[in-house]
């Protein structure tokens, strides 16, 4: 079909615009063939020598009002053209934000972000012609045929028929090409997006393929995508032009036809001189807002395939609306949990564990044993599992995400840090902090004094903090996540790849801050959760061990070895360490 219904439904608030743009075009239409019929009869009166003064001056006083009505169309359909593609992507980029939020954090896993970017930036913006030119073209080069058909025929049905007749056959040269461009159209964006998601990946990885001298490789990948695209690009401009070409022949052969036939019935004296003119000049004007239909078209197939993009976005499936709250006791049950990522590969096996409030519970295990999985289980980042995960005493599916992120902090290992000051970042974690609160915490986390000499809180920060050390970002992420004040905390290897004293600092606010919040600590590094009230050894997705560490060096199993292991490494060379 040449109208997407569904796309004009999304934003009903631009159907009065395009409505307001057709009348403008047609009340200009109007105009132009009052100012034909004017020209045409003051030429006439010249042939036969018969013009007089008067007439002359109602003329040009027509002619002066009908010029001044066409150019406030003129305004006036541009102003609606602006209105209704201004209309589409603010309703347009609002659906889309708000499905990515009710998506939720986890909207990765069923959209890549190069994909929703373009859909929402070019995406967007290629529909802009849609419905700012196509949509009010498309109406008025139906009805402006027709109100010329019927001024015509009363000058000379004979043309008129014969115009008219020839009018369908731009539209039907349209649709022959529509299948082939929507297949083609589909095929470009898919390749758009793929060097989108590509360029993206290495952009991000840059640093890395720098390391390895990878960037050359990467490099010739991407100009055999860019080349892709290059061939696609050209293959839709060359389907365009060929169409246009078509659509030219057919608009201008139409035209001259009706210019023989009105020629030839002024000879046989079947037309005056005005009607004769009036067709020569209009003939064109039966055609030109279809061929001007013809143009739109191609770049609003390529915003209908971009709508088909959004509109895959868009119908994503979700979660059901979430209304439960987290009971007023923030006690973590797990009881026979189990997950797996992919059908055949189960991560955690019947996993129980329970998080008293204000506890101090750690989760060890080696690599690879489930342990960020649990993590991201318990924020409610992913379904699917099987066995109960409850928050003060609700199941986490039930909880909505604003409740869940409301009460738990997860502080990873790579917290972002954005670019601004570090009063921006800190005020991520609460909106309404003052900077009383905001300097408590970075002491806390023994940042204060390095902030104060940096320049305060309104120290610049670059992009993801690179102009702070990886210790420095963790204490901020650290000051920014007590800020938050959440019942509950995951620490999940929040220490890791940072310098000793930085992780000695967090760890000691982490083991105050259990004395009154619910503190789980995933790490793998045995000598930070010798504190800890409860520690789970994780294996192959499994709980190998529970207990206190006392209690669990002693014993001749799984985490004992790892301490054994562990210290024999960090002691090496004979370096004091927190094993000895
Ligand atoms: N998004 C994912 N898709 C598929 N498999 C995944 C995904 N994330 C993790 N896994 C797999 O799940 C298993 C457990 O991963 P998880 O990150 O929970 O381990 P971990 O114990 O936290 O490891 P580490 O200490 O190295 O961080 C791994 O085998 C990993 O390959």
């Amino acid at each position: 079909m040449m109208i997407n219904k569904r796309l004009i439904n999304t934003v009903p608030e631009s159907k009065k615009h395009i409505a307001g743009n057709v009348a403008a075009q047609w009340i200009s239409l109007v105009g132009n063939i009052i100012i034909i019929f004017t020209i045409g009869r003051i030429l006439e009166a010249l042939r036969m020598n018969s013009l007089t003064i008067q007439q002359g001056v109602t003329t040009a006083c027509i002619f002066a009002a009908c010029v001044a009505v066409r150019f406030c169309c003129a305004r006036a359909a541009s102003r609606e053209s602006y209105l209704a593609s201004k209309s589409v992507k603010k309703t347009l980029r609002e659906l889309i934000y708000r499905k990515l939020l009710r998506l939720g954090s986890s909207y990765t896993e069923k959209a890549a972000t190069a994909e929703v970017v373009q859909a929402s930036v070019e995406g967007v913006e290629q529909l802009e012609t849609y419905f700012g030119s196509y949509l009010p073209q498309f109406f008025y080069s139906m009805l402006s045929p027709v109100t010329l058909f019927i001024v015509l025929s009363f000058v000379s049905m004979k043309a008129a028929v014969v115009l008219l007749l020839c009018v369908p056959l731009i539209p039907v040269s349209i649709i022959a090409v529509q299948k082939f461009a929507k297949k083609l159209l589909a095929k470009y964006w898919g390749q758009y997006t793929k060097m989108g998601d590509s360029f993206l990946e290495n952009l991000q990885g840059l640093t890395t393929l720098k390391v390895y001298q990878a960037d050359e490789y990467k490099h010739q990948e991407m100009n055999k995508e860019a080349e892709q695209f290059r061939k696609i690009t050209m293959k839709v401009l060359t389907m365009q032009l060929n169409s246009i070409t078509v659509m030219d022949l057919i608009a201008y052969g139409g035209a001259a036809l009706g210019v023989i036939f009105s020629v030839l019935e002024f000879k046989a004296g079947n037309v005056g001189f005005t009607g004769c003119f009036a067709i020569i000049m209009l003939a064109a004007d039966f055609f030109l807002p279809l061929r001007a239909l013809g143009s739109f078209f191609h770049v609003a197939m390529n915003g209908m395939a971009a709508s088909d993009r959004i509109f895959a976005l868009l119908d994503l499936p979700e979660d059901e609306e979430k209304e439960a709250h987290i009971g007023k006791e923030k006690v973590i049950d797990i009881e026979g949990l189990s997950f797996s990522y992919e059908a055949d590969r189960a991560v955690l096996r019947n996993i129980h564990m329970s998080f008293p409030e204000n506890s101090f519970t750690a989760i060890v295990g080696e690599s690879g044993c489930g342990k960020s999985t649990i993590a991201s289980l318990v924020m409610g980042m992913r379904s699917g599992y099987e066995g109960s995960i409850r928050i003060g005493g609700r199941e986490i599916t039930e909880i909505s995400e604003a409740d869940i992120m409301q009460n738990i902090t997860l502080i990873s290992m790579g917290s972002y840090i954005f670019k601004g000051t570090v009063r921006d970042n800190l005020l991520i974690g609460r909106p309404d902090a003052d900077e009383k609160s905001m300097w408590r915490a970075l002491k806390k986390v023994n940042l204060a004094d390095f902030i104060k000499s940096a320049g305060g809180l309104e120290m610049g920060i670059s992009e993801r903090g690179s102009n702070l050390s990886g210790g420095q970002c963790q204490r901020l992420a650290l000051a920014r996540a007590l800020l938050h004040d959440s019942p509950v905390y995951i620490f999940d290897e929040a220490t890791s790849n940072i310098d000793v004293e930085s992780e000695n600092d967090i760890m000691e606010v982490l083991i105050k801050l259990a004395r009154t919040k619910t503190v789980i600590l995933i790490s793998h590094r045995l000598a930070n959760v010798v504190m800890a009230d409860k520690i789970y050894v994780m294996s192959e997705g499994r709980i190998a061990e529970t207990g206190r560490h006392e209690t669990l060096a002693a014993k001749d199993g799984l985490y004992a070895r790892l301490w054994k292991t562990q210290s024999e490494l960090e002691n090496y060379g004979g370096k004091e360490g927190q094993y000895a």
